[in-house]
C-alpha cells in the first residue's frame, strides 16, 4: 500500500504530539501500523519503550498481525498493544502494594456489581427501587470516571441524589477493599490516582513509555485522558488517531470536548486531518457528509473517494417489522444472485438487539445461514461463568461471589438456611465466606456432614491453589475433573443439543485457556490472574473459538455499535424510525447528535451499497404503534435517493 501525503506525513511526525483527524475508512489502522514501524526501523525507538492502546483487543490483535512480515516476531512480542484497561492493569500488577492491594485480588463484572449494591441497599429498605439502584452504579461511575473517591466525593456533593448515593459508595468502596476486589472502573482509576499522587511512580512510568500512540480517541473518558497526560509528561511523545463524527460512548463517559482538552493541555500540538476514504463508493460518502454536517462541529472534516460514484441509495417503506424483514432479506437473496455475491457481503445493522428478532425468523424460515454478533459474551455462558467462579476462587479465596456461584455446582447439598448462617458469621466476623467455612465457631452451629463437605471443599481449593502455583496450565482440567463437571451438565440438563453444545464449550474454553497460559508467538505467556480479568472486561479475543464459524458464508447482523471498524460491500440499516434512530431514550435526553453520529458509522461501513429502511407500524411493549420516518431520512440528500415501497 502507498501512503498517500498526509499519511506520510502524520507517520514522520515524532518530535510534537500529534492529532491525527481521520474520517471513516481513511486508514487510522494503517497509521498507526506504519508509525510503530517508523518509530523502530528509521528512529530507532526500543519496542519495548512503545506503547499502543486501542479500543479493543481484537484491534490490538489486528495491529500485531499486520506487523508480522515488517518486524522481528521478537520485536512484536515487546512492544505493548492493549487496551485502557490492560495498560491500567499492568501499572496496579506493579504498583499493587502502593494501593493497599494484596497481589491475588479479583474483578467485580456489572452484574456483580449490582448484586453487591442491591444487599446494601435490601438491608436498609426491603422495597427498594430498581430505578435507584441504577442511579446508584451509573452515580459511582461517575464519580470513579472523575477519580474522586469516597472521600473526595463526600466533600463535593451537590444535590440530594449524592447525598442518598455517597453513603452506600463508602459501602461499597469498603467491601471492595476488604475482600480485595476491584472494579472495571478502578483499571483506570487506581492507576491515575496513583500516578498523580506519587511522582516517582509517575516517573517511572513515563521513562518506561518512550511513545504513546492511541487509537479511537473519540472514544476516550476523562480518567483515561487524564492516565494519557501523567504517562507521557513532559515529553509529550504521543499520537492520537480519531474521528469525532464516530464518537458513539457517551453512555461511557466518552465526550467530544477531549478533543479540545488535547489542543488546550499541549500547545505544541499539530493537527492533521487524514480526508481521503479509501472505502465507500462517492456517493455513499456524499450522503454520509451531508448527514454529519447537521452536528455542529469545532474540528471540521470532509472525507472524499476517489471510488466511483456508485450506486443511488435506497430506503424502503414496510408495514410493519415483518414485513420488514421479508422485503430486505427479499432484496438481499436477489442482489447475490444479480452479482453473483457471498452471504459474507451483507450486513444487516439495527439500533437495539431486539430488532434482530424478525430478521432471524424470517431467515430461518428461509433457510439462509447467519450470524448474529450479539452482544452477550461467550464468558456470559453459565458453564463458562462457573468455571470461571471456580478459578477467581483459587485466586482470591476472599471473593465471595465466586464461593456462591459455585458452592453448590455441582450440587454438595449445602442447603439456603447452611449459606445464611454463612453469611452472617462471615459478616459478624468481617471475614470471607470462605474463611467462615473453616471456623471452629462456625462448626458449632452445623450438621457434621455439613461440616465434612465445608472441610473438604476448602481442603479442595487450597490444594488448587498449589497446582496454580507450579502448573497453571492443568488447572482447569482439575477443576472440571474433579468436580465432574461433565456428568453435572449431562443430569443437569435434559436437551441432548443443549448438553453437547455446553460440553464442546467447555472443551473450547480450556484449549484456549491453556493456549492463553502458554503464551504463543504473538504474545507472553499470561497470569491466570490477569487472564480473567481482561474476561470480565470483554477485553480478550477469543475469535479462535470461532474459526470455523467465521470461515462459513453467512448474513452478518449486528448492532451499529458493534459494525464499528468493520466493512461490508452491502449493509442495510433497518428500523429507521422516529424513537428506534434516534433511540426514544435520547430524543427524551435530547442527545440527537449522537444518534446521528451512529447512523454515520453504519453508513460508513458501506463500501458500494447502503439501504435505508423503516415501518408504518411495530408492535411495541404488547401495542401496535405508528411510527414515523427518522429525521436524519429526511436530512439526506434528496438527489442520491430512491424511496421505494415493494422490492421487485
Ligand atoms: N494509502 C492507502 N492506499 C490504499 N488503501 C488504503 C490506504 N490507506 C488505507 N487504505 C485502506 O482503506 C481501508 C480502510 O482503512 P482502515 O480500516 O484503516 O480505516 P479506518 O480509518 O480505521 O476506518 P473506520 O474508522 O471507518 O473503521 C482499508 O482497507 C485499508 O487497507
Amino acid at each position: 500500500m502507498i501512503l498517500n501525503k498526509i499519511q506520510k506525513k502524520a507517520i514522520h511526525l515524532i518530535n510534537n504530539p500529534c492529532l491525527i483527524l481521520a474520517g471513516a475508512g481513511s486508514g487510522k489502522t494503517s497509521v498507526i501500523i506504519n508509525k510503530i514501524i517508523v518509530l523502530i526501523k528509521i528512529y530507532g525507538y526500543n519496542p519495548k519503550k512503545i506503547f499502543a492502546i486501542t479500543f479493543t483487543n481484537k484491534a490490538a490483535k489486528e495491529i500485531k498481525l499486520r506487523l508480522v512480515n515488517q518486524l522481528t516476531m521478537k520485536q512484536i512480542k515487546e512492544i505493548s498493544i492493549s487496551t485502557f484497561h490492560s495498560l491500567g492493569l499492568k501499572i496496579i500488577r506493579n504498583e499493587y502494594k502502593f494501593l493497599g492491594l494484596i497481589e491475588n485480588f479479583t474483578l467485580f463484572d456489572e452484574k456483580e456489581q449490582l448484586l453487591l449494591l442491591k444487599s446494601f441497599i435490601s438491608d436498609l429498605d426491603k422495597n427498594y427501587n430498581i430505578f435507584f439502584l441504577k442511579q446508584l452504579l451509573y452515580q459511582i461511575s461517575f464519580w470513579k470516571n472523575n477519580l474522586l473517591d469516597a472521600k473526595l466525593a463526600r466533600l463535593k456533593i451537590s444535590s440530594m441524589l449524592e447525598e442518598k448515593c455517597i453513603f452506600f459508595y463508602e459501602k461499597y468502596e469498603f467491601f471492595l477493599k476488604e475482600h480485595n476486589i476491584l472494579d472495571f472502573h478502578d483499571l483506570i482509576f487506581l492507576p491515575t490516582n496513583l500516578l498523580k499522587k506519587n511522582i516517582n511512580i509517575q516517573l517511572k512510568w513515563q521513562k518506561k513509555i518512550q511513545y504513546l500512540l492511541i487509537d479511537e480517541y473519540q472514544d476516550v473518558n476523562s480518567s483515561q485522558y487524564k492516565l494519557i497526560k501523567l504517562l507521557c509528561g513532559y515529553n509529550s511523545n504521543l499520537t492520537v488517531v480519531g474521528d469525532n463524527d464516530q464518537s458513539i460512548y457517551s453512555w461511557r463517559g466518552a465526550e467530544t470536548k477531549i478533543f479540545y482538552l488535547l489542543k488546550n493541555d499541549f500547545p505544541n500540538l499539530n493537527i492533521l486531518k487524514m480526508e481521503q476514504n479509501y472505502r465507500s463508493s462517492g456517493r455513499i460518502l456524499h450522503v454520509a457528509n451531508i448527514l454529519i454536517s447537521h452536528n455542529i462541529n469545532f474540528f471540521h472534516k470532509k472525507l472524499f473517494s476517489k471510488l466511483d460514484y456508485g450506486n443511488k441509495i435506497y430506503i424502503l417503506k414496510s408495514m410493519n417489522e415483518i414485513h420488514e424483514a421479508q422485503q430486505i432479506i427479499q432484496y438481499i437473496k436477489f442482489h447475490k444472485n444479480k452479482y453473483q455475491g457471498r452471504y459474507n457481503d451483507y450486513a444487516i445493522l439495527y439500533r437495539s438487539n431486539y430488532q434482530v428478532r424478525a430478521v432471524e425468523t424470517e431467515l430461518i424460515y428461509q433457510n439462509i445461514p447467519y450470524l448474529i454478533h450479539s452482544g452477550c459474551s461467550f464468558f456470559d455462558l453459565l458453564e463458562i461463568k462457573d468455571l470461571l467462579a471456580y478459578l477467581r476462587l483459587v485466586i482470591n479465596q476472599n471473593d465471595d461471589f465466586a464461593f456462591l456461584r459455585i458452592i453448590n455446582v455441582p450440587n454438595r447439598k449445602i442447603g439456603l438456611i447452611t449459606i445464611s448462617k454463612l453469611k452472617k458469621f462471615a459478616k459478624n466476623n468481617k471475614i470471607s465466606l470462605f474463611v467462615a467455612s473453616t471456623d471452629n465457631r462456625m462448626k458449632l452451629q452445623l450438621r457434621k456432614n455439613i461440616i465434612n463437605t465445608l472441610n473438604n471443599f476448602v481442603v479442595w481449593i487450597l490444594k488448587l491453589t498449589l497446582i496454580l502455583s507450579k502448573k497453571p496450565e492443568k488447572i482447569l482440567e482439575y477443576i472440571i475433573r474433579d468436580t465432574k463437571y461433565f456428568s453435572w451438565i449431562q443430569n443437569f440438563y435434559t436437551d441432548s443439543v443443549i448438553i453437547k453444545k455446553k460440553k464442546k464449550n467447555i472443551v473450547f474454553f480450556s484449549k484456549w485457556l491453556k493456549k492463553m497460559l502458554i503464551g504463543n508467538d504473538f504474545h507472553i505467556p499470561m497470569k491466570l490472574e490477569d487472564i480473567l480479568i481482561h474476561f470480565i472486561c470483554g477485553d480478550l479475543d477469543y475469535s479462535s473459538f470461532n474459526t470455523k464459524k467465521k470461515r462459513l458464508d453467512k448474513l452478518q447482523l449486528m448492532t451499529i455499535h458493534s459494525s464499528k471498524g468493520l466493512e461490508f460491500p452491502v449493509v442495510c440499516i433497518i428500523g429507521m424510525e422516529e424513537g428506534t434512530l434516534p433511540h426514544q431514550k435520547s430524543i427524551l435526553d435530547n442527545n440527537i447528535t449522537e444518534e446521528r453520529r451512529l447512523l454515520y458509522v453504519g453508513i460508513t461501513r458501506a463500501k458500494s451499497q447502503l439501504f435505508l429502511s423503516f415501518c408504518k407500524k411495530k408492535r411495541k411493549f404488547g401495542m401496535i404503534m405508528h411510527l414515523q420516518p427518522s429525521r436524519f431520512l429526511f436530512e439526506l440528500p434528496k438527489r442520491e435517493i430512491i424511496w421505494i415501497k415493494n422490492i421487485i
